[in-house]
């Protein structure tokens, strides 16, 4: 797992400090590709790897404080094709297949009314990349 962004440290999950690394540039022309497209603007971007189809995600939602109140986080997938599942807490969840070069968006308020996760698979699946960005309000977390 890295994390690039600004000068900001991020408690991942309440368990894993991540030390942003500065941005590079295609990861900065990434993110000001999706803030043209989606109007939302991003200081983090946080890298995880799938390596096979046993490296998964399990259900929750993304809460830190240091992304501010009711965030929107973009999503983009990168190789292997992985089922993302999203449900009402409480509710029913909906798939989505996230295709290589995907962009997923949550908007604000999914983080607390919904909950996700990458679910393993037995299917053959090779590495999977995923980038998430995310605003920060700065501070430490
Ligand atoms: O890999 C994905 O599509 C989701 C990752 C995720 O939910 C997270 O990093 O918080
Ligand atoms: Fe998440």
């Amino acid at each position: 797992m890295h994390l690039w962004g600004e000068g900001c440290d991020y408690l991942y999950s309440n368990s894993v400090l991540l030390k942003p690394l500065a941005w590079t540039e295609p990861l900065a022309k990434l993110r000001d590709k999706i803030t043209a497209a989606t109007g939302y603007s991003f200081r983090i971007v946080i890298g995880n790897q799938y390596r096979s189809g046993q490296d998964s995600i399990g259900w929750h939602a993304d809460k830190e404080s240091s992304m501010g109140i009711e965030p929107a986080i973009a999503s983009i997938s990168l190789g292997s094709a992985r089922k993302f599942q999203l449900k009402p807490i409480g509710g029913k969840p909906t798939d989505f297949w996230l295709e290589h070069g995907s962009l997923l968006v949550m908007l604000p308020g999914c983080q607390t009314t919904h909950v996700h996760q990458v679910p393993k698979t037995t299917k053959f699946v090779t590495t999977r990349i995923n980038l998430t960005f995310r605003p920060h309000v700065g501070g430490k977390f």
